[in-house]
């Protein structure tokens, strides 16, 4: 049963799971999914995740696994600066991760990450198994939030740190106002036309809006076990980091 409101936020139709609608349309819009990216968060996605990896250096994790990878930037950022010696990039769509597979093979990172289907919601990995786990702008399309944070908690060692990066909407004056009228017209109009999927793109606004965020994430990290859960916005609001431990 759904807990949160993110979760029934499906973006074609109200009868198939959510999780089958949303590895259909990452795997439609992988082709056009880099360009897009950076072009509807002006480029900011980039800082926005060097932010995230560097709050990682000081425990010099080694046994890694990004969530949610997609074609696998964050994967190959993560492997540029960490170092570590495997990271394990998992998701749900073929599609993305095929763009991604090409992208480490061309950066000659192939030794250091892998990629793996695997629903976040039920890993096939054994507890205790990796020392960081990231999730780059992934944990939103979960059918069930709990469920992922509970597994991600499994598999990570005691002491061993979760980053989660997501969009969210501003809270204040103008950011919120401007935001607004940014995620009403300007994301679905682009990425319709670069993506061919309409749904997708007004699916992304709608997930964001309901997505919780700030203060009730940080809760929502704590009840699956985490301790010293911290969040902090970015670009006045339009993305949030958190941070927590096992
Ligand atoms: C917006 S993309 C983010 C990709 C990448 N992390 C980045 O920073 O660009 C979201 C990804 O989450 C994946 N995803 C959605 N639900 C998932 C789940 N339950 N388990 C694993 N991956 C999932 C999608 O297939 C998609 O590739």
């Amino acid at each position: 049963m759904s807990q949160y409101p993110q979760e029934k936020i499906k973006p074609y139709n109200e009868d198939e799971s959510k999780v089958v609608q949303v590895e259909k349309m990452f795997d439609t819009i992988a082709p056009a999914y880099d360009n897009l990216n950076h072009m509807l968060s002006l480029g900011i996605d980039k800082s926005w995740r060097k932010k995230a990896i560097n709050r990682l250096r000081p425990f010099h994790p080694q046994h890694m696994m990004d969530v949610a990878t997609g074609t696998g930037d964050f994967a190959i950022q993560a492997c540029r600066i960490l170092q570590p010696q495997e990271l394990i990039g998992t998701d749900i769509s073929e599609g993305m991760m095929n763009v991604g597979r090409e992208k480490v093979k061309r950066e000659k990172l192939d030794r250091q990450i892998s990629f793996a289907k695997e629903d976040c919601t039920a890993l096939s990995f054994s507890d205790n198994r990796f020392d960081a786990i990231t999730v780059a702008f992934g944990i939103r399309n979960f059918e069930n939030l709990d469920q992922g944070l509970k597994e991600m908690y499994r598999v990570l060692v005691p002491g061993g740190h979760l980053v989660i990066l997501e969009l969210s909407e501003p809270e204040w004056f103008p950011m919120k106002q401007l935001y607004a009228l940014y995620s009403k017209i300007v994301i679905p109009t682009l990425g319709k036309l670069f993506s061919k999927d309409k749904s997708a793109y007004t699916y992304l606004p709608e997930s964001i809006k309901a997505f919780p965020q700030g203060e009730v994430m940080q809760k929502i990290i704590r009840k699956a076990g985490f301790s010293q859960v911290e969040f902090k916005r970015l670009t006045m609001g339009t993305c949030t980091l958190y941070f927590a431990t096992k």
